[in-house]
């Protein structure tokens, strides 16, 4: 679902509501960064480091307070009052609040201010439709040139006196911000109030872990930050800001060959460690370098989790409850000494036991991620790990690939001949069947092509055999099963696939060998290149010439199949063996896109069809194709409803040997009193496959009867020209 937000586009993307976006969020940053610096100040001040970490706590947990108000109370508010004077209004009350504490040089005004700038917050994140962190990463940046400059020319000491003037200066950010959102007549549709993109970004608990260690790295860098002075603080928190950037768009490049849950798990566990690497460095470099390090990970983890990488507020929220926890465990005031060897000890200040406990705490749950987000546990993670930077699809696609130029006929790996070879794949529930259905009817209808419909595994009568011992009971085990769908197919291939192709038809098979690699390879944690070789021997190298791969999310997936009936234990695997299989389909459509198609299937099956059709349509165009003829001569009896009834359903016999493509015809129902064409349908997917719903029933006679006229005309077409002769 994408957010549409019809006056404005306060994302960033440019124009008013764009600039509008910018100044607002980043304004809004600026003042945080302010509050939380004066608070940390004046809590020192007060009462030495122990109150400094405490005011720090506070102010933060209030300013987070309004997050605490639920949706619905916000949504009426907003329904009342006009979205645009809500920000505005917030913005210079916000603004003024923080700029007053230049002259208020109190802590509880901080928790005022703190608190209307949460207010603000609240609002302006629920107006804007990027979650983006370019905003917060330009106020870091201006907080470390302002801080910088003022410890340049006064001393360390001086940094501080920069926030003085960065307070007025956040407080005109936002000013401007509503401002201009005013102008652009800032709207927000009500329902879509605090909702995060799609609603996509509540982290798990792993992840939510690895972004509150960002937090507490972040925060304990106010202490860490040594002769650093508050352009140390700003350093660090600006190099976690563009590490989480940087991790949000590159962590699907990361580690490809590995689980996502895998590797959530790893990036909590190497932020643990990386946060207790801060607890030992005092260098203000180091602390902002392993900041960044920890920022990248909980990007990485993030949107490992989320595909819209797009930080979402539940995020800020997890950085914020562990740069709180880092504040508390830090004010218990628990430090000591640790004597790493003769000439080697450790200092232990009470930031540096807080980081300890948290990494520590970090590494743990790490380790636990490892074992239960992923259902193989710890099975395989070594050879997993190793081979991790090669992506899973490009290796094994590059092993099927190798069939392509085998040699000319029977086991010809990829045909140049005639025929069409479509593969459908997707996970169990994506829709292969309905789609087969439909695409069938297309080829038939519109383009007069004879279709075999078939499917594995159980294409065949052997294979019908094959599938009852893979899927009834529980099935086989491992090795077993791979070795048995490939035996399926290799038979599938040379009884049915290749002779129909021979004859020029279009085959459409409900999965082919691209299941084994997901579900053997991916799913099982098979080796995935033996797999895929297997399979390749099995069909002489046989490729489709377009596989369309449905995706659609397992949970949707899952529903559809919950609705559909009892499943198999195959269907009835984890989520998680689920999420390996899609993502194993979707990596090898991507390592060879001429021959893929990736269709989006969670939309209406009318939609989804319509979509893959036009993508086959160049494909049907470029194929030697029998187009309306009869498949063969038919062969044994043919029962007959009337003495001069000489229609056919033809379908492809067992074959005697190798290039034997003999054809069993059987009558057909007449569609139309001249309908004189055959079409070829493999009977055991009709026999077993499930009954049409009406849905679709609906939508195939529309394009039944679509065909019918498009008949129609061109016979009119063709009587006209023969008159006109
Ligand atoms: N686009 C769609 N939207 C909603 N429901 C759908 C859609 N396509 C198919 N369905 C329904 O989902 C269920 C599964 O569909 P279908 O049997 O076509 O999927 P499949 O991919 O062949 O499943 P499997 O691999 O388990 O055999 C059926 O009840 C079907 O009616
Ligand atoms: C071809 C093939 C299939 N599978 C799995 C995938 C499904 O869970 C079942 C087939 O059921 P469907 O209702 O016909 O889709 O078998 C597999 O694991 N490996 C394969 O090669």
């Amino acid at each position: 679902m994408k957010p549409t937000n019809a006056t404005s586009d306060p994302s960033g993307a440019g124009g008013v509501s764009g600039t509008a976006g910018m100044l607002l969020a980043g304004g809004g940053w600026l003042a945080l960064m302010v509050l939380a610096a004066l608070a940390y100040r004046f809590g020192h001040a007060g009462g030495g480091f122990r109150a400094a970490n405490l005011s720090l706590a506070v102010v933060l947990a209030i300013a987070a307070l309004p997050w605490l108000v639920p949706r619905v109370t916000l949504r009426k508010a907003v329904q009342r009052i006009e979205m645009r004077r809500a920000v505005a209004g917030a913005a210079i009350i916000a603004g003024l609040a923080v700029t007053a504490t230049s002259v208020v040089q109190h802590v509880w005004w901080i928790a005022v201010a703190a608190l209307l700038l949460g207010v603000y917050g609240r609002i302006v994140v629920a107006g804007r439709r990027g979650r983006r962190l370019r905003p917060a990463m330009a106020s870091a940046g201006l907080y470390v040139i302002g801080t910088l400059a003022a410890q340049l020319v006064g001393g360390v000491a001086a940094g501080a006196d920069a926030l003085t003037w960065l307070a007025p200066v956040s407080a005109i950010l936002m000013i401007a911000g509503g401002v201009c959102a005013f102008a652009a007549r800032w709207q927000l549709s009500a329902d879509k109030f605090g909702m995060t993109q799609g609603g996509k970004t509540t982290p798990i608990w792993a992840v939510a872990a690895t972004v509150a260690l960002v937090g507490a790295a972040v925060v304990s860098s106010q202490v860490e930050s040594g002769a650093g002075g508050q352009a140390g603080v700003a350093f660090t928190v600006l190099l976690a800001l563009c590490g989480i950037a940087l991790g949000l768009t590159t962590s699907a490049r990361v580690m490809p060959g590995l689980s996502r849950p895998r590797l959530i798990a790893l990036c909590l566990i190497s932020a643990g460690v990386m946060v207790i690497g801060i607890g030992v460095v005092t260098e203000v470099t180091a602390v902002a370098a392993l900041s960044g390090l920890i920022g990248w990970l909980g990007g990485t983890a993030a949107a490992a989790q989320d595909a819209e990488r797009q930080p979402g507020t539940r995020s800020v929220a997890c950085a914020g409850v562990g740069g709180g926890l880092a504040l508390l465990v830090a004010a218990g005031g628990m430090s000591g000494r640790a004597e790493v060897s003769s000439h080697v000890s450790w200092t232990i200040g009470p930031t540096d036991g807080a980081l300890l406990v948290l990494g520590v705490l970090g590494v743990v749950t790490g380790i636990v991620a490892l074992l239960v987000l992923d259902d193989r546990r710890l099975r395989g993670i070594g050879t997993e790990i190793a081979a991790a930077w090669k992506p899973a699809g490009r290796t094994v696609a590059a092993a099927t690939d190798s069939g392509r130029h085998d040699d000319g006929d029977a086991s010809d790996g990829h045909r140049s001949g005639r025929g069409l070879f479509i593969a459908l794949e997707g996970g169990d529930g994506a829709g292969k069947s309905t789609q087969a259905a439909a695409i069938a009817a297309w080829l038939e209808e519109r383009h007069g092509v004879g279709v075999v419909v078939t499917r594995e595994p159980g294409g065949t009568e052997t294979g019908v055999k094959l599938r009852d011992v893979l899927l009834s009971d529980g099935g086989v085990p491992p090795r077993a099963e791979a070795l048995l769908f490939a035996a399926d197919r290799g038979h599938h291939v040379d009884t049915l696939i290749r002779p129909a192709l021979r004859a020029g038809r279009a085959v459409i098979t409900d999965r082919y060998m691209d299941s084994s690699i997901a579900y053997q390879g991916a799913g099982r944690d098979s080796d995935s290149e033996m797999i895929a070789d297997l399979s390749r021997w099995a069909t002489a190298g046989l490729l489709a010439d377009v596989t369309v791969v449905l995706d659609v999310d397992p949970v949707e997936a899952a529903r559809r199949r919950g609705d559909r009936g009892p499943q198999d234990h195959l269907e009835k695997e984890p989520a998680e063996f689920h999420r390996r299989v899609r993502q194993r389909f979707l990596d090898l459509a991507a390592a060879d896109p001429d021959r893929y198609v990736v269709v989006d299937a969670s939309g209406d099956p009318a939609d989804v069809t319509a979509t893959i059709v036009e993508a086959l349509t160049p494909f049907v165009a470029a194929a030697d194709l029998d187009r309306g003829e009869p498949l063969a001569e038919p062969v044994g009896p043919v029962e007959r409803e009337s003495p001069d009834d000489d229609r056919t359903r033809a379908v492809p016999v067992e074959p005697e040997s190798p290039d034997d493509d003999r054809t069993r015809a059987v009558p057909v129902e007449p569609e139309s009193p001249d309908d004189d064409r055959t079409r070829v349908i493999r009977e055991p997917v009709h026999v077993e496959s499930e009954p049409i719903k009406p849905e679709h029933a609906d939508y195939l006679e529309r394009l039944r009867s679509q065909a019918e006229a498009e008949r129609r005309a061109r016979e009119r077409l063709r009587r006209q020209r023969e008159e006109n002769r």
